[in-house]
């Protein structure tokens, strides 16, 4: 039995976390962290009466060492790095889904995030948890750097085309569209009902922080510089992410073998579908599945894929990084 702390209890990913902890058969939540609330997590998030009898606690590294053999911090940028490295000195496994550890240079952190990195040792050392791409890296890490939502879906759709070399690496534009729960559940401008409601529009276009996660990671797993031009976009459903991806081709290429590709990169990974349908983010809806399925239109490849933002974009991804961390098999507690 492994015994796991979640820090930032009253958010969105840490409820998704606890729903789908509560099913391993090998994991005790022994804690729940918040600076802003001691009460019980069922008064906190109710669909966890009756689930999960603990109090919200604030606690030291020390007392999480003394209850936890695993954390996973479900903490702003920033506040995260402030926390991970006296977690990681007292000897717990993290399991970091806030974006502090994705970038491995720091520069590159700073410019983007608009904050200096205060624990640049780690971040070339540290495994970007895609499980899909780097699965072999991730059993027995101390830290993960969990990925970011809109990251994975663009990253799981290309990479394919980009092993393969069918698609041209740079000038590739990926427009996707989030539900508002990517916004988490610290109360924003923008995620008030009657801001997101009935509304829809791109934000950050030209500067997502996004932009140098996608270019980086498909930039190592690919071998040859990638570019993008990211633009997101909010939509007013409450979960899921679903990107629309146009590319170069490289030679004349058609749907049929753009999807051979996608699949034999795929196989025998449980949690990605290609599919031959257009996908829905209801169909990837409270699953750890991304669908991915591909066109060629006026001579381009588009690329769309889903994934709910929650679950594979989040806390879903985490737990199959925890079990490959830890010696589970990948897929525990994740299919439902
Ligand atoms: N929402 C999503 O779809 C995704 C989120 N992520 C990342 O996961 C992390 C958690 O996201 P999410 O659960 O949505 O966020 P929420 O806003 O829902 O929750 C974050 C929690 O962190 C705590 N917190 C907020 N500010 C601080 C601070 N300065 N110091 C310490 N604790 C703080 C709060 O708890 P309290 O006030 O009780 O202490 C809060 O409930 C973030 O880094 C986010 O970017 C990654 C992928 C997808
Ligand atoms: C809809 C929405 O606001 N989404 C978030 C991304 C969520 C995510 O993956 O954030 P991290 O990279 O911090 O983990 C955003 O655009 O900032």
């Amino acid at each position: 039995m492994t015994r796991v702390a979640i820090l930032g209890g009253t958010g969105y990913t840490a409820l998704e976390l606890i729903r789908i902890l509560l099913r391993h058969p090998d994991v005790q939540i022994t804690a729940v962290t918040s600076r802003s609330e001691t009460g019980h997590i069922g008064v906190v998030h109710p669909s966890l009466l009756g689930r999960l009898d603990l109090k919200l606690e604030n606690l030291s590294p020390a007392q999480l060492r003394d209850r936890a053999d695993v954390v996973f911090g479900c903490l702003p940028h920033v506040a995260s790095m402030e926390v991970v490295p006296q977690l990681l000195d007292v000897g717990l496994k993290v399991i970091d889904l806030s974006a502090d550890y994705r970038l491995n240079d720091a520069a590159v952190y700073e410019q983007w995030y608009g904050h200096a990195h205060t624990d640049t040792g780690r971040l070339q050392s540290t495994v970007y948890g895609l499980p899909e791409l780097f699965a072999d890296r991730i059993p027995g890490q101390q830290l993960i750097a969990n990925p970011g939502c809109y990251t994975s879906t663009s990253i799981l759709a290309l990479a394919p085309l980009l092993a393969g070399r069918l698609i041209e690496p740079i000038g590739i534009i990926i427009d996707a569209k989030s539900g508002v729960s990517g916004a988490g559940r610290t109360p924003k401008l923008n995620t008030l009902f009657a801001e997101a409601n009935e509304n829809f529009t791109a934000y950050s276009v030209g500067n997502h922080r996004h932009t140098p996660e996608i270019e980086q990671v498909l930039t190592t797993a690919s071998g040859q510089k990638v570019e993008v031009i990211f633009t997101p976009h909010l939509v007013p459903m409450d979960r899921g992410i679903f990107a629309t991806i146009y590319a170069t081709p490289t030679k004349v290429v058609d749907q049929k073998s753009l999807l051979e590709q996608i699949r034999s990169f795929y196989a025998g990974k449980p949690f990605v579908r290609v599919t031959d349908q257009i996908p829905t983010t209801k169909a990837v809806s409270g699953t750890n599945y991304c669908d991915i399925t591909a066109r060629v239109v006026r001579g381009k490849v588009v690329v769309m894929a889903v994934l709910d933002n929650l679950i594979k974009g989040a806390s879903g991804v985490a737990v199959q990084n925890f079990n490959l961390v830890c010696g589970y098999p990948e897929e525990t507690a994740l299919i439902c």
